[in-house]
């Protein structure tokens, strides 16, 4: 991946997209109960939670991390997200915010689509009761395919005409097409590979135009359900049905709105809560440390965990980035002076730089990625002070924790 990894967040009006980047990031999406809240596309910060290197070899005292934090060895790691606002049925014809969602869409390299589970919400966002939310799904799939389509089908006339004369291959042809995406051409052929008798271009029909985008999508834009407001009564029901019509699709059950309560009450010093876990403390467990709480939020903090966290396991909120950051592929991989200590410059902290690569990249390429082009490297070590070459691919727990020694920059 040759820029940092970006993750879109879409799903319709009211689903709670704002909630949940509030929920993941510090940044202050505005949140409201109305559709269209959200008009500027939000950019922000998430912090992805990892299983840290330190706790491997039991330095999580050591761990300062540069960015991010490191708490007892789950690891915090910086990661861009993008709040994708407006989208409505008919947004590829420029209904709702319909062109400006989707040309922000281009930047994005997964998706985590923040579907509203309760039926409380119609497909613009305006409430109702019994909506099924298996048409968010769809018509959303939809919008992003017809975006794709209309802008291939707007010039296929040419597209053919000069894939013929220049007799290239279909994967350039569509690479030249697909490049404002973002796509790469072993994404464009991944997406061909998967099509079986794909005939030659020139004799596409639109029905063979549709299996191309579908496939192209899976490759582009890699899609996490994440299945919200499921504290709601409704909202068993709903998932079930999602479930069942898309087994093959990565979801998790997330209650934003909850995170964002829990995480309120432990800045303010009322809980103790361990994020992405069922756990929750409150001055009846911990007088000493906790701040006393009313009847009523304490009512509320026992439905929590009966209705959420000890029936789920978790808020889903950390669960879902990670979901999205895995349909990428990406690993931490941690970069350090000293092979031996795992320390950076100063000599003392260890593991302070971390990196989010994809799975099996070369070792050589994340070092251009991470030291810069203009850097000539003499040798790079792993663990153990073990000589890796550039060949090398990184995985987890496997050439994960680098070290480059740099050649000495030439006088001449
Ligand atoms: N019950 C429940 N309500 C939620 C949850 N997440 C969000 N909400 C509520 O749903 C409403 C809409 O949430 P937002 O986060 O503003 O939704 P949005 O998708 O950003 O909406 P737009 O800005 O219109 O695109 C708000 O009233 C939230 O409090 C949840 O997990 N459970």
């Amino acid at each position: 991946m040759p820029r940092d990894p970006l993750i879109g967040i879409v799903g319709k009006p009211s689903s709670g997209k704002s909630t949940m980047l509030n929920s993941l990031t510090d940044a202050n999406a505005a949140v409201g109960a109305f559709p269209f809240c959200t008009i500027e596309p939000n950019q922000a910060t998430g912090y992805l939670q990892v299983d840290c290197a330190c706790s491997r070899f039991g330095k999580q005292e050591l761990c300062k991390p540069n960015y991010g934090w490191c708490l007892q060895g789950k690891r915090h790691i910086p990661i861009m997200l993008l709040d994708v606002a407006g989208l409505v049925p008919g947004a590829h014809s420029g209904r709702g915010l319909g062109n400006k969602f989707l040309d922000d869409l281009r930047h994005a390299d997964a998706l985590i689509h923040v579907v509203d589970v309760s039926g409380t919400t119609d497909s613009e966002g305006k409430n109702t009761r019994g909506y099924d939310p298996l048409y968010d799904i769809e018509w959303l799939q939809d919008e992003i395919r017809l975006w794709i389509e209309g802008n291939l089908k707007r010039r296929w006339g040419s597209i053919v005409r000069k894939h013929t004369a220049t007799k290239s291959s279909i994967v350039d042809t569509l690479q030249a097409q697909f490049g404002g995406y973002g796509s790469q051409i072993p994404m464009v052929q991944r997406a061909l590979d998967r099509i079986d008798s794909l005939p030659p271009l020139e004799e596409w029909t639109d029905e063979w135009i549709t299996k191309v985008v579908k496939s192209f999508m899976l490759e582009k834009f890699p899609t996490v359900l994440a299945l919200n407001k499921m504290d709601h009564p409704d909202a068993d029901k709903n998932v079930s049905k999602i479930m069942l019509k898309y087994p093959d699709t990565k979801s998790v059950l997330t209650s934003a709105i909850t995170e964002v309560f829990l995480r309120k009450l432990t800045k303010q010093g009322f809980v103790r809560y361990e994020e992405g876990t069922e756990f929750v403390d409150t001055c009846e467990d911990d007088p000493e440390n906790l701040k006393p709480l009313d009847e009523k939020v304490l009512n509320r903090i026992e439905n929590i965990r009966d209705l959420v966290l000890y029936r789920f396991g978790s808020t889903g909120v950390m669960q879902v980035l990670q979901a999205a950051a895995g349909q990428l592929d990406l690993i931490p991989v941690y970069t350090v002076r000293n092979i031996q200590t795992f320390a950076g410059g100063n000599g003392t902290n260890v593991f302070r730089d971390c990196f989010l690569v994809k799975r099996g990249t070369h070792v050589g390429k994340v070092a251009r990625y991470i030291m810069g082009g203009e850097v000539t490297i003499a040798a790079i070590e792993t663990v153990g002070g073990v000589r890796v070459s550039e060949e090398s691919t990184v995985e987890e727990g496997k050439n994960d924790i680098l070290s480059f020694k740099l050649a000495p920059k030439s006088t001449l």
